[in-house]
C-alpha cells in the first residue's frame, strides 16, 4: 500500500499545512515541532487506485466537526481524482466510532451546534452519493454515527466476533433523524429498521451478519481491508458513468430528502437537542460513560 504524495497533496489540507509551516519552521529552530496527526488518514494504492480512509482520532473517533470537515474534503478530492474505490476504517484496534461526539452537542453555542450539524449532512451527502464504489471495514465498535458511515457505504465488512454496532439513539432518549432512518432501512428494510431503531438495540457482529446489517464477518483488520478489495475489484470493468447513475438512482431517496430538507433537518436538530431535558440526559450519559 503506497501513499501517492500527489493525491494526499490535493486531498489533505492538513498534509500541506505542515509540510509548509516545518520546512519554514527549521530554519529558526533546532528543533521543529511535531505536525499533529491528521484525523483521517489517506493512502492511495498505486495499482488498483483504491483509496484506503482511516478515522484517526483517539480514543475512539467520535465524529467532531474538523474531523468530518476532513473526511469530506478527502471524499471530494477523491472525487476529483476519480477514484477507483474507498475502504472506510478505523486507526483504533476496538472502535470504529462511537458516532457524534457528545461534546459537540453538550452545552454548545447555538452557531458551533449549527455548524456541526451542517457539516454533518454534507459529509454524509458526500459519502452517501460518492461516485466511487465504498466499504467500510468495522474494525471495531459502531454505535449511532458510526453505524450511520457504515450504512453509507455500499458494502460492510465487519471484524468479529465481540464488536457491536447498530443505532442506539433512542436508548439515549435522542431521535434518529429520518436520513439515518432511510440508510438504516436501505439496508435492513421497514421491518427490522422499525424493529432495531424504536430500542435503540446494538447488535453482535454474528447478529449483524445473521441480519444482513453487515456483508461479512471476518476475525481481523487485514482480513477486512482484503474482502474490501475484493467488492470493489468487482466493479472493475464496469463503466464507471453507469455505475454511478444507477448508484444515484438506487439511493434517489435519501439523496432527495437531504437536498430537500437540510434547513429543516438542522432546525429539527437545534429544536430537539437544546432541549433541557435532552442536554440534561446527555450530561449523564457522558457522566456514565466516563465513570465507566
Ligand atoms: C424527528 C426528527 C428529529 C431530528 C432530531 C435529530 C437529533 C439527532 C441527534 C443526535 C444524533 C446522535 C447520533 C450519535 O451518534 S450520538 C453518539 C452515540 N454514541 C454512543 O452511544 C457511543 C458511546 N460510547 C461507547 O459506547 C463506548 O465509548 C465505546 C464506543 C463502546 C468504546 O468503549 P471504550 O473503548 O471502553 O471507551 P470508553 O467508553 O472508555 O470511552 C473513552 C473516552 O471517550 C469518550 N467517549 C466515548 N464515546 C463518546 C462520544 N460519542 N462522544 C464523546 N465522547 C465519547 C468517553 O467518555 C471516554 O472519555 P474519557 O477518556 O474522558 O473518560
Amino acid at each position: 500500500m503506497a501513499v501517492v504524495f500527489r493525491t494526499c497533496k490535493s486531498l489533505s489540507k492538513n498534509a500541506i499545512f505542515t509540510r509548509g509551516i516545518s520546512s519554514s519552521l527549521r530554519l529558526h529552530s533546532q528543533k521543529p515541532p511535531t505536525p499533529p496527526e491528521p484525523l483521517v488518514n489517506v493512502d492511495v494504492d498505486d495499482k488498483s487506485g483504491v483509496a484506503v480512509v482511516t478515522l484517526n482520532r483517539p480514543p475512539v473517533n467520535s465524529l467532531n466537526t474538523p474531523l468530518l470537515s476532513e473526511l469530506k474534503n478527502i471524499i471530494k478530492g477523491l472525487e476529483d481524482n476519480k477514484s477507483r474505490g474507498m475502504i472506510l476504517t478505523s486507526s483504533s484496534e476496538t472502535v470504529f466510532s462511537a458516532g457524534l461526539d457528545l461534546m459537540e452537542m453538550y452545552n454548545a453555542p447555538k452557531d458551533k451546534l449549527s455548524a456541526f450539524w451542517t457539516t454533518l449532512q454534507s459529509t454524509w451527502l458526500a459519502l452517501y452519493r460518492s461516485s466511487f464504489p465504498t466499504v467500510a471495514a468495522i474494525n471495531g465498535h459502531a454505535p449511532a454515527g458510526g453505524c450511520l458511515l457504515s450504512l453509507s457505504c455500499e458494502y460492510r465488512v465487519m471484524v468479529g466476533p465481540k464488536f457491536s454496532i447498530g443505532l442506539n439513539e433512542t436508548q439515549l432518549g435522542i431521535v434518529a433523524p429520518p436520513w439515518f432512518v432511510i440508510c438504516m432501512r436501505d439496508v435492513l428494510g421497514h421491518r427490522q429498521t422499525e424493529m432495531a431503531l424504536t430500542s435503540g438495540r446494538m447488535f453482535s457482529a454474528p447478529e449483524a451478519l445473521k441480519l444482513g446489517l453487515i456483508d461479512a464477518m471476518v476475525t481481523n483488520k487485514a482480513e477486512a481491508i482484503t474482502e474490501a478489495q475484493k467488492f470493489i475489484a468487482q466493479f472493475a470493468k464496469i463503466p464507471p458513468l453507469a455505475r454511478k447513475l444507477t448508484k444515484e438512482s438506487v439511493r434517489q431517496e435519501g439523496i432527495k430528502y437531504m437536498e430537500d430538507n437540510m434547513i429543516d433537518d438542522l432546525q429539527m436538530f437545534m429544536d430537539l437537542v437544546t432541549q433541557e431535558k435532552i442536554q440534561k440526559g446527555i450530561g449523564l450519559y457522558l457522566a456514565s460513560l466516563k465513570k465507566k
